[in-house]
């Protein structure tokens, strides 16, 4: 395994190594390694990552590779660090948060010449681990392991994920800040990606005014993870913010797409690949509704619900461009490239829509059509996924609501109240399907490939972890399994594709989720 640290040999770094809490100024990067853990075992890894890092089965099987992945033991070429970052939480400037609990090993570079980054989280305290223990607790833990790789398998862009390990030892948590603090296990990730920047290793140059910091860190990030882009000066800067600017929209619009809502959109959590990035109280939809955030810390604003993710990235990616600002002449091209990413976003959410209804060709007056079917889903409380799920079955020459239909509404008065509403809507979209030249076979490729028949649905996860919790990890790799090929239908497996029963409707870890983690 062949190893570039590149962030840590070319940015500069915090004189002073090890976990005291201190304030960094001037560096990018403390050295300090993971905090050995009682006894680490594997529960769950993905073969797919490891085989892209180049670990065999074998390896993987191995007893280091549970003691590399829980943080005991480096392998050649590792050199931990933390990295250090800034952020805006909850629209607010949080100073310096920096990695509290991630700790990066290296940088493997592939015999195919793909540069992945390898850093755990929950590996124990660093420079920035500022009131906490620099710890991850299981529950969340399998829900970052198992939510990157169906993202993954999804289309979206993700940080990956290689290992799940438990620790052997507990971590203090109080799930709901209620002054109940339980001892809960507690394990680490090894997430993978080709970089982990986030639109906060920018601020936090910015703000203290430290601009050759900042431009070394643009001249960085580009080099390494954009090399693609040529040029200097402002206008490859120019060019590079619009690329930062598509690619987050692109992402969102994925989001959007499979029902998605990560919950904690603070910029320190936006990748500046675009990928997503920190699965902290993330949800999935299930009655489509724009105005649900599945986290309690933002229950009462929401900030970040589903709906509105399209305009917090935006907002996100102004703080960027502000703190870009001492690097260009004018805002011009900073407000350009916020302009691309709303033109991009409005390009790729057209085109997106449009699939999951198998159009081909899609028009400007479809967006009626759209937000029709929006609104009788939010006031039917239909069922996002199995709905949309269902349309590839729907044959324009009958535009009558099927059974699988049926079973995507949650209240049976409403499905009956809105009976007449959904007819309305299929008669329209079956008139709208004669119009749109494409033979039917295509049209359901392009649905089935648009509209998910599993998703990681939060009371799924939840039922993985209830079950891992008393040491049974079966449920964690059969989801695993599932979400390798969501767009297939997989017989035997109807219970991973149905809608959330009732049970979890106010169940903790089901639809609410803090921070606690
Ligand atoms: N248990 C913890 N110990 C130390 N620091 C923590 C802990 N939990 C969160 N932090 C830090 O608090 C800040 C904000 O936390 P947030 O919940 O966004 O991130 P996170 O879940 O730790 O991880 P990441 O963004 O790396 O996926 C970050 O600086 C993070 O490292
Ligand atoms: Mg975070």
């Amino acid at each position: 395994m062949t190893f570039d640290n590149a962030f840590l040999r070319e940015l500069p770094a915090d004189p002073e190594a090890g976990s005291r809490l201190r304030q960094v100024d001037g560096a990018l990067y403390s050295r300090v390694d993971p905090t050995p853990v009682a006894s680490p075992r594997l529960l769950a890894h993905s073969s797919e990552m490891a085989q892209a890092l180049g670990f065999s089965e074998a390896d993987v099987a191995s007893p280091w590779f549970a003691e590399v992945f829980g943080g005991n033991r480096l392998l050649e070429g590792m050199q931990p660090w933390a990295s250090n970052y800034g952020g805006h939480q909850f629209g607010h400037w949080a100073g310096q948060l920096g990695d509290g609990r991630a700790i990066s090993l290296g940088e493997v570079v592939t015999t195919k010449g793909e540069r992945w980054e390898l850093q755990l989280k929950g590996a124990g305290p660093t420079p920035y681990s500022r009131t906490a223990d620099g710890r991850a607790v299981l529950r969340s833990s399998i829900r970052e392991f198992l939510c990157s790789e169906a993202m993954h398998h999804l289309g979206v862009p993700t940080t990956r994920a290689l290992s799940l390990v438990g620790t052997g030892e507990t971590v203090l948590r109080d799930m709901f800040y209620d002054g109940h603090p339980e001892f809960e296990p507690g394990a680490v990730v090894c997430r993978v990606a080709p970089s982990f920047i986030r639109l906060g290793h920018f601020e936090l140059p910015y703000a203290r005014g430290d601009h050759a910091l900042l431009r070394q860190l643009v001249d960085f990030t580009i080099r390494r993870d954009f090399p693609h882009l040529q040029g200097s000066g402002e206008a490859l800067y120019a060019e590079w913010f619009g690329e930062v600017c598509e690619r987050t929209a692109q992402t969102i619009a994925q989001w959007m797409r499979v029902g998605f809502v990560h919950g904690v959109m603070n910029t320190d959590n936006l990748s500046i690949l675009g990928l997503t990035i920190d699965y902290g109280p993330y949800g999935w939809i299930d009655n489509f509704d724009p105005d649900w955030t599945p986290n309690t810390t933002d229950a009462g604003r929401r900030r970040y619900r589903f709906g509105q993710q399209m305009q917090v990235a935006w907002w996100n990616l102004s703080r960027l461009a502000s703190a870009l600002s001492p690097l260009f002449a004018g805002t011009g091209p900073l407000q350009a490239g916020l302009d691309w990413y709303a033109s991009t976003y409005a390009t790729v959410e057209r085109r997106m829509q449009a699939d999951k209804l198998g159009l081909a060709e899609p028009r400007a007056e479809d967006d009626v059509l759209h937000s029709q079917l929006h609104t009788l889903m939010v006031q039917a409380q239909i069922d996002m996924t199995l709905f949309y799920r269902a349309l590839l079955d729907f044959d324009p020459a009958r535009p009558q609501p099927t059974a699988a239909m049926e079973q995507a509404f949650y209240d049976l008065a409403l499905r009956e109240r809105f009976d007449g509403e959904l007819r309305d809507w299929l008669a329209r979209y079956a008139k709208r399907l004669g119009e749109d030249a494409q033979p039917a076979l295509q049209r359901r490729e392009r649905m089935r490939l648009a509209n998910p028949r599993y998703v990681l649905r939060n009371y799924l996860a939840q039922e993985a972890i209830d079950l891992a919790t008393q040491g049974d990890l079966s449920g964690v790799h059969t989801l695993l399994e599932v979400m390798r090929r969501p767009y297939d239908d997989q017989p035997g497996r109807e219970h991973y594709a149905g809608k959330r029963p009732d049970w979890a409707k106010e169940k903790a870890g089901c639809s609410m989720l803090s921070c606690s983690s």
